[in-house]
């Protein structure tokens, strides 16, 4: 559900792995594009779909029969989505989230909006998160990622599902740590742009690198999410990749604020999802409220806000109450 980069390369991920596989897309156009020329020329430019990866603009015949149903939008529409679509999920299908973002307002987790709008049990919800890049294992570039579900059986036949020869998925118990992964390597993501943009080197970046997973580690560690998981494929797994990468889009929108972009120029040139830009102050609110302090992502949030000028970014990088979380 959602043919942008993610949607619509893990259907091709899926459709390569043998499985039956229909892709939703809002706008008929891009459906159109993928049945006659097994192309999405907007969001993959160059890559050739399999002939077995069929799309539609209609709700009802994507999720006909559908046993695993697979969320690709951008995290602020889920909700809204899903309102509309529940009344199209088949008995006990499995949701996977593909999203990396939290509901601003709420600040709940995609997992969390999934059961509130569908009124399922959270045991039907899935998320699958690691070091994806769409574009590159869209090429069919080896890669892995994780899938966590609070049921095992469920958690493996998506793991068996989104699997194929240069695609591998691990599972995990871990929903929220596996969530909480995704979300959170974002806003180091956009730190690492901004002091990209301003031209500094390795050492700024990998000082940010290590210090912002002590940081998203400490806040998912506070929400019940297990340590370990942040230091695996969801955690610091995604942090490299999005953080060392050019086609991540929170990477460039935080290499554009660091040139001096303000955030609506930034928004109007990206075109595509950056869920970071999103994601920071729900984030910050409930750090707040639980007593965590994140010297870095509150840098991202002041730079993105227009309080902070770019290049006093990075100036204060510890975390005053902690100083062992390295070991
Ligand atoms: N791209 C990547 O490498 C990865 C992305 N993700 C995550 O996957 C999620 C989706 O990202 P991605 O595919 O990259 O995003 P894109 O911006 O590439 O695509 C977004 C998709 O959502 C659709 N969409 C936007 N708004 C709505 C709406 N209101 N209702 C229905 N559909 C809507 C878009 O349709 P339209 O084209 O009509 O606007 C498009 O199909 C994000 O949370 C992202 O963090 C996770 C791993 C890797
Ligand atoms: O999550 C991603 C890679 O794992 C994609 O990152 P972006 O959303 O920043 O492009």
């Amino acid at each position: 559900m959602g043919a942008g980069s993610w949607g619509t390369t893990i259907a091709k991920v899926i459709a390569d792995g043998g499985c039956d596989v229909m892709l939703y897309s809002r706008r008929e156009e891009v459906a159109q594009e993928i049945n006659e020329s097994h192309r999405n020329g907007d969001y993959l430019p160059g890559i050739q779909l399999p002939p077995g990866l069929f799309a539609t603009s209609d709700v009802a015949t994507a999720l006909q029969g559908a046993e695993q149903i697979y969320l690709a939008v951008p995290a602020q529409t889920l909700r809204e989505n899903l309102e509309v679509w529940r009344e199209f999920i088949p008995k006990g299908a499995t949701l996977v989230s593909l999203i990396k973002g939290l509901e601003q307002g709420s600040g709940l987790r995609m997992s969390q909006v999934m059961v509130e709008a569908t009124g399922l049990p959270i045991e039907q919800m899935a998320v699958v998160s690691g070091p994806n890049l769409a574009l590159e294992i869209a090429k069919g570039e080896p890669a892995a990622s994780v899938c966590a579900c609070p049921d095992v059986e469920r958690a493996n036949e998506v793991a068996r599902t989104c699997s194929s020869d240069y695609f591998t998925v691990f599972t995990n118990h871990d929903l929220i740590g596996t969530e909480l992964g995704g979300v959170l390597k974002n806003l180091i993501a956009v730190a690492i742009g901004i002091v990209n943009g301003l031209g500094y080197g390795q050492n700024t970046k990998a000082s940010i690198m290590t210090r912002g997973l002590a940081e998203i580690t400490k806040f998912a560690v506070a929400h019940g999410a297990r340590r370990r998981t942040l230091f695996g494929l969801a955690g610091l797994g995604d942090l490299i990749a999005t953080s060392e990468s050019s086609l991540s889009r929170n990477f460039r929108a935080g290499e554009m604020l660091g040139r001096g972009y303000t955030k609506k120029e930034v928004l109007k040139r990206l075109l595509q999802t950056a869920e970071g830009l999103s994601s920071v102050a729900p984030v910050l609110k409930i750090a707040a409220e639980k007593g965590i302090e994140m010297p870095i992502v509150t840098q991202v949030s002041d730079v993105i806000e227009g309080r902070m000028r770019a290049g006093d970014f990075g100036r204060q990088l510890n975390l005053a109450d902690d100083v062992e979380v390295e070991s």
